[in-house]
């Protein structure tokens, strides 16, 4: 069955930002219980983060109940500015009541990154007690997703061996693309275990190789499934024509 796709198009990149946000805040409401958010790197999420450190999603948001992980790291130093963790703490965590035991970072550099791809997937097998996906639980409340400009999503690059892989939920990959620094990224596997998938890309250099996931080409950011709809945020620069 074609995964379905909902296109929200914004007039840019702020108006994207507050929509998804938007978006974000009314897919938190409804769950209950501890809810499971994945993080993404990049330019057009960070806007995302930095509006939901401030009123009013901030207020809306239940903090205590949400616990955040990641769709990929780059396995740099803790203190590396390439690192997406960090990237969503100055932009996010840093700024609201999160507790520490919450967040639920991919391991850095000095780790080996099969070995940090391993205690991730450990870790997440904790959260979610249990050691497989049941389609009727997701693992995830909400995964969030950028896409770069050869199509990748996650640390999910287009020819890479990490794309075959069915029975982990997270792997060591070898990026096609600045930083070329060892990454951990989820598989597909992993992020086809979402309540709500939702990808974010704003500006005219990424409309090009949307167009080319929206023709159906076969590319990683083509390929994510789950359970629902994929929400695409885009600005009018990105949307293809
Ligand atoms: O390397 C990465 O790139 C993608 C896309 O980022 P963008 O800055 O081009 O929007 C991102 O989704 C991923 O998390 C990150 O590690």
């Amino acid at each position: 069955m074609d995964q379905e796709r909902i296109l929200d198009v914004a007039a840019d990149a702020e108006t994207l930002a507050d929509r998804a946000a938007d978006w974000f805040v009314a897919e938190i409401a409804a769950r209950p219980g501890p809810i499971a958010v994945a993080l993404s790197g990049g330019s057009t999420p960070k806007r995302l983060y930095e509006r939901l450190a401030r009123d009013p999603w901030r207020s809306a948001l239940p903090f205590d109940r949400i616990h955040w992980f990641w769709g990929d790291e780059r396995i740099v130093p803790e203190g590396d500015d390439r690192r997406n963790a960090l990237m969503a703490r100055h932009a996010l965590l840093d700024h609201v009541p999160v507790p520490p035991a919450n967040i639920h970072a991919i391991a850095a550099d000095p780790m080996a990154p099969e070995d940090a791809a391993l205690a991730y997937e450990a870790e997440l097998k904790r959260f979610y007690r249990a050691d497989l996906p049941d389609p009727a639980r997701p693992l995830f409340d909400v995964m969030l997703l950028g896409i770069g400009s050869d199509g990748h999503t996650a640390s999910l690059f287009p020819g890479k061996p990490s794309l075959e892989v069915t029975d982990r939920w997270a792997v060591a990959s070898e990026p096609g693309l600045e930083p070329f620094v060892p990454r951990v990224t989820l598989t597909f596997s992993a992020i086809a275990s979402s309540r709500a998938v939702a990808f974010l890309a704003s500006g005219a250099d990424k409309r090009l190789i949307l167009e080319r996931v929206f023709a159906g080409a076969d590319l990683p950011s083509g390929r994510v499934a789950c359970a629902g709809p994929v929400h695409w945020f885009l600005d009018e620069a990105a949307m293809p024509r």
